[in-house]
């Protein structure tokens, strides 16, 4: 997620003892007087419960961490995460106060803007926010996605041809990481393989090694290594958005090409005559901020949907029949296909339930927001919201440790959970653009992993253990062993 999305984690940059920048913050931020702060205690100085809260992540007992928290104080509370006060806002009613106040802006770490760019739409609010964000939403759309399903049923294929087929065993997670930063390649940077491709991916790995590393841009350290590699991807981005408008302006190519393409072509104005919608830095930021949310966050939805169907053969099964059958060998899958995909989709949905890959995210008080219940958040506090406590609650999810795809039935889902009780893709203005593109890789993905292979966890007692690191990373990327149950045709997909 980048994205930044937030991810608590990202702010562990915050925690290096930076003893100087964070006593300077503590003492500025203090509690104003007077007013009805929520319950809970902001803790040591400097320290809070940030070490605390890392350690649960790492134990993978995170969700009990916040779960105690709110057994103590209840759903509203105060504490003091990465060197700054916070409120802790869970369930429903506050998922949706977090999403739509607008007095509520995004907080990113400083070094992310470094990395990623200052004007991707993480930094952005307002207009700014909206024209950025509305763009490539247009992109995004589920109109225009239906042209690409047969692009991304060709890398699905390729990928599995090349590194599953013929293969005892595989590490799920860095072939999914593999997966889904070739379908963004293909799908939003329009690039072919090739020598680019493979810079850029080198580039982005380097650079995606210290996105969470701590902000110190001196030399040998992680960070400055990230920035580096930012630059050299933003380079070869610069050079492709230029091939781009060059090819779109001698008719050689069409806006619906790619998401750069689509891009460059946008005009503001009615008539669309006016001047680029979007500047070159935008263009290249916000493609920088595609491939930080999106590579990630789709790899582990993938990886944890592997986990949970090694011990399921009758939904694997079920699943089978749902498509997989009906489709020819080498036959591509279509859009049509794609929405037949229910039950393998609510399996998906289940999966981000239990598991989101964005553990939480943190806003920024714009200025005092009183709550429904009367607490004030101050001016300058964050907030920070998580997912799994909503997604775990035994009041809106029965048996919430149970993994029942069955809930996400329509009927079912509509009549038991409150709006905002599903969170993985956030919501609101700023709900994951990505999520129709996560839908679709997700099911041609799945489809043709059911259709040619079964495996089970192998590697010792650890393979079905996990920490968050900031993002869920299941023991040694999950090794599986595999049985072949239908021949890829590998032929054409080997080139
Ligand atoms: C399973 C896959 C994914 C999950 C679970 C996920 C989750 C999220 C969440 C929770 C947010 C909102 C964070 C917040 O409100 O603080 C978000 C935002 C975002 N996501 Fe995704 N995402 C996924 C895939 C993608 C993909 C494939 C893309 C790329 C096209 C993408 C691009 C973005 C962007 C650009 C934002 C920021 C939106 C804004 O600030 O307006 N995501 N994502």
């Amino acid at each position: 997620m980048a994205l930044a999305v937030v991810v608590v984690a990202l702010l562990v940059a915050f925690l290096t003892p930076l003893a100087v920048y964070l006593a300077g913050r503590s003492t500025r931020t203090k509690p104003p007087p007077r007013r009805n702060l929520p319950p809970g205690s902001l803790g040591l100085p400097l320290v809070g419960q940030s070490l605390s809260l890392l350690r649960a992540m790492r134990r993978n007992t995170a969700e009990r961490w916040l779960q105690d928290r709110i057994d103590r104080y209840g759903p509203v509370s105060k504490l003091s995460l990465f060197g700054a006060p916070t409120v802790l806002l869970a369930g429903p009613a506050a998922n949706k106060a977090v999403f739509l106040s607008e007095a509520l802006a995004p907080k990113q770490p400083r070094s992310l803007a470094a990395i990623i760019g200052r004007r991707n739409m993480l930094e952005l609010v307002g207009d700014d926010h909206r024209r950025v964000r509305g763009a490539l939403a247009q992109f995004l759309r589920p109109e225009m996605l239906r042209r690409y399903v047969g692009r991304i049923d060709g890398e699905v294929r390729r990928h599995l041809a090349g590194r599953w087929a013929g293969r005892r065993t595989v590490a799920v997670l860095p072939l999914m990481k593999l997966l889904t930063l070739d379908v963004i390649a293909t799908l939003l940077f329009g690039l072919a393989r090739g020598a680019v491709r493979e810079r850029l991916a080198a580039a982005f790995a380097d650079m995606l090694e210290g996105l969470w590393a701590v902000p110190l841009d001196l030399p040998f350290t992680a960070f400055r290594r990230s920035l580096r590699a930012s630059a050299r991807a933003r380079r070869l981005l610069a050079a492709t958005v230029r091939e781009k408008k060059a090819n779109l302006e001698q008719g050689e190519s069409s806006p619906s090409d790619d998401l750069i393409s689509y891009l460059v072509s946008l005009r503001d104005g009615d008539g669309g005559g006016g001047r680029p919608l979007l500047t070159e830095e935008e263009i290249i930021d916000n493609s920088i901020v595609c491939l930080t949310a999106g590579h990630d966050t789709s790899a582990i939805l993938l990886t944890f949907m592997v986990r949970h169907l090694a011990d399921d053969p009758a939904i694997l099964a079920a699943m089978h029949e749902e498509i997989a059958r009906s489709k020819r060998d080498g036959e591509a899958l279509t859009w049509e296909d794609v929405a037949r995909m229910k039950l393998t989709w609510r399996v998906a949905q289940e999966t981000l339930r239990m598991v989101p890959p964005v553990f939480g995210s943190f806003r920024r008080a714009l200025e005092d927001v009183e709550l429904d219940g009367g607490y004030v958040i101050p001016k300058g506090w964050q907030v920070f919201w998580a997912p799994c406590v909503t997604h775990m609650d035994p009041a809106i999810y029965h048996d919430p440790d149970k993994f029942d795809p069955s809930r996400f039935d329509a009927q079912a889902a509509a009549a038991a959970a409150p709006p905002y009780s599903f969170v993985a893709f956030g919501g609101g203005p700023r709900i994951c653009p990505g999520m129709e593109l996560a839908r679709v890789e997700t099911l041609v993905t799945m489809h043709y992993l059911v259709r040619h292979f079964r495996w089970r966890l192998c590697c010792g007692g650890e393979e079905n253990t996990f920490v968050r690191d900031p993002l869920p990373s299941p023991a040694n990327g999950l090794p599986v062993e595999l049985d072949h149950i239908a021949p890829l045709r590998c032929d054409e997909f080997n080139s």
